[in-house]
């Protein structure tokens, strides 16, 4: 059974939906197992992430994927405070060769949201981690997906009527890859 752990901050709803597709995607494919978890006030106080019951959860599993809300082209300060407590895993490197992935969504088409992108690329490779890209060129992909042309990672566009269909679709379809590359990378020698 691979597991796979998605963990994101959501103050309106928009990177939840993205992290239920994501979650869908993952479990369409056989033996896997997804945890999510949302950085709510309860996982914080006086600003910092406390919750030590989520680092061991996602210490279990294979891959991790990060969302969170693109605020000023960057993540917001709930992910962040949950970044940096990872800082305690850092010095072992207790997370190296787990998969890694993110996902993120802005008011604007181009809200900067690649900054937060390569955000959770950084902290990945902090932590050892390796990251998983989305294999859809945009304009040539026969799956429909990746409209907004990212490569790293999801970016969604939100407007009043919620998250873009072909973003979602994006997001499941990350969260089958990374599904499917957890599963060939714990059959395989190099782990
Ligand atoms: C403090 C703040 C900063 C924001 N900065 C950006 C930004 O830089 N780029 C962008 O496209 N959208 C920006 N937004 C819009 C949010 O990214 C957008 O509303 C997103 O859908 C919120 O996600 P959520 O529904 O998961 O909370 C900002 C919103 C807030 C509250």
């Amino acid at each position: 059974m691979i597991k796979l752990g998605i963990i994101y901050f959501s103050a309106t709803g928009a990177t939840e939906t993205l992290a239920q597709q994501i979650e869908q995607g993952a479990l369409a494919v056989d033996d896997v197992e997804v945890m999510r978890f949302l950085i709510d006030k309860r996982l914080l106080i006086d600003g910092r992430f406390v919750e030590q019951d989520v680092l061991t959860q996602l210490g279990k599993c294979d891959a991790i994927i990060f969302g969170s809300p693109t605020y000023m082209g960057g993540v917001a300060s709930q992910f962040k405070a949950f970044a940096d407590a990872t800082s305690e895993l850092w010095c072992e490197q207790l997370w190296a060769n787990k998969l890694a992935a993110g996902f993120t969504c802005g008011s604007a088409p181009n809200g900067d949201q690649s900054g937060t992108l390569h955000y959770f690329f950084t902290l990945a490779c902090q932590q050892g981690m390796l990251w998983v890209s989305i294999d859809a060129a945009h304009g040539y992909t026969k799956h429909n997906i990746n409209r907004l042309g990212s490569q790293l990672g999801v970016v969604a566009h939100v407007n009043a009527e919620g998250v873009h269909e072909t973003d979602k679709a994006t997001a499941n379809y990350l969260g089958q890859r990374v599904a499917v590359l957890a599963k060939k990378f714990n059959e395989s020698e190099f782990q």
